[in-house]
């Protein structure tokens, strides 16, 4: 990522330069005038440019002219503005503005700049009836960098929901006819919780129950038309910064903080009340207890950081071939248990002889150490009519692997 300074001040160029390179993956350009950051615009792509306001050869504000006319995204860096330069501004299509009073401004600026690189892969649906209201949040947004999706009701709304993943933020219109704003947000709680996708509700109602009804019905919040650009993107940033949040502690609950596959926790949570109905209704279900063979002597004779790798790579290989269709979990040390949904033991047998062959013939790199390793696997095929639990499933699934481990390990052992 490459950003452009344009700052006439050394101090202030040193001190966000210094800033910039410290906090975020970047490389900086300073131009101290209007000539060398039309050279530089000239010679690189920016991802985002910082304009000062007032350059000795630029007083009136023509850098962000220049930055802008180059179809740069646009920050400006300003002394101060009267509500007029500001109407300008942010009609020209500016980013944001920010004051230069204390160090806290140019921390703004950081903070925006890592916002931004985030936003360009952050998918917003808008869906509203009316297409003048359509296009205003569509360009507010995308002078953030978001990809933004447009839907003209709440049905091709719930229709974009299905077809388009990875939607992390939907923004509502209350009033649309057929399925209006609540419904909408209602049906699309039904499919997406609040640690996947954010929901801000809109309207130019006056009714001043909206805001409560629409956070009531699953909304983070609400927007009332008309809005002023610099309210529309604090709700927005606050927003998806609540969402990182709760998603980041889902992340700390459910996953395994060493290989990123889901954790002990997460796995009883989705299986042990499944797998008594699933016994119920005579489902396929079987369940796989992986154990990497002597990884004690990995740790004893490579240390601990080649044990951890091992550990990263195993359940990455495991991710990548069964992950896909089946969850797999770390339960701790170098146990793992894949739940092998909709299979028989037969056939999850054959599955998870196909990975330990794979595992036994591609040896793990680390460095010039090549190290050459198997794994032992006990499964468990849950009976038909059967009243198992996931605890004595996993009781005979470890029973089966201790019978491939004390049968010569590398192998795998169908609970009979
Ligand atoms: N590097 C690393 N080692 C771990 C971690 N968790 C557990 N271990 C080690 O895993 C080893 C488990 O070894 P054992 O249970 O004795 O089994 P083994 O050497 O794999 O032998 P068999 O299972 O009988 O084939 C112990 O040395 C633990 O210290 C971890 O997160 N990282």
């Amino acid at each position: 990522m490459r950003i452009l300074v344009v700052e006439d001040s050394s101090v202030a160029a040193r001190i966000l330069k210094h800033m910039l390179t410290h906090q975020l993956e970047c490389s900086i350009d300073v131009a101290p005038d209007l000539a060398s950051a039309a050279a530089l615009l000239a010679k690189h792509d920016y991802f985002v440019a910082i304009c000062d306001l007032n350059l000795p050869d630029a007083p009136g504000g023509e850098s962000v002219e220049l930055v802008l006319g180059n179809q740069t995204p646009c920050i400006v860096l300003t002394g101060s503005l009267d509500a007029q330069q500001r109407r300008r501004l942010l009609q020209m299509g500016i980013v944001d503005y920010v004051y230069k009073e204390n160090r806290y401004s140019y921390e703004y600026v950081v903070k925006l700049i890592a916002t931004l690189a985030r936003n360009r892969h952050t998918k917003v649906l808008v869906a509203d009836d009316s297409a003048l209201s359509r296009k205003f949040v569509r360009n507010l947004l995308e002078l953030h960098l978001f990809e933004v999706i447009e839907a003209e009701n709440g049905a091709r709304a719930l229709e974009l929901l299905d077809a388009v993943s990875g939607i992390r933020l939907l923004i509502a219109d209350y009033n649309m006819p057929g399925i209006d704003g609540f419904e909408l947000i209602l049906r699309a709680r039904e499919k997406f919780s609040r640690e996947e996708m954010a929901i801000i509700g809109l309207s130019n109602d006056t009714d001043e129950t909206l805001t409560a009804r629409f956070i009531k019905n699953g909304a983070n919040d609400f927007l009332q038309k008309p809005f002023v650009h610099e309210e529309f993107h604090c709700r927005v940033s606050n927003t998806l910064e609540s969402l990182e949040m709760v998603r980041q502690l889902w992340e700390q609950a459910n996953l395994d903080y060493l290989t990123s596959v889901y954790n002990r926790r997460f796995f009883f949570n989705r299986f042990s009340q499944q797998v008594p109905v699933l016994g119920q209704q005579g489902a396929s279900f079987s369940l796989a207890v992986l154990d990497i063979d002597f990884f004690k002597d990995v740790n004893d004779k490579h240390g601990h950081d080649v044990g951890d790798f091992v550990l990263t790579e195993f359940a990455s290989r495991l991710k990548q071939s069964l992950g896909q269709h089946f969850t797999v979990a770390r339960f701790g040390g170098e146990e793992f248990v894949v739940a092998l949904k909709g299979l028989d033991g037969k056939r999850a047998l054959a599955l998870m002889e196909g990975f330990r062959e794979r595992l036994a013939m591609e040896p793990f790199v680390f460095g010039e150490l090549e190290l050459r390793l198997t794994a032992s696997i006990g499964i468990v095929a849950l009976g038909h009519d059967s009243e198992e639990t996931l605890d004595s499933l996993i009781k005979q699934a470890d029973v089966a692997l201790y019978q491939a481990k004390t049968n010569g390990r590398n192998r795998c052992v169908l609970a009979e």
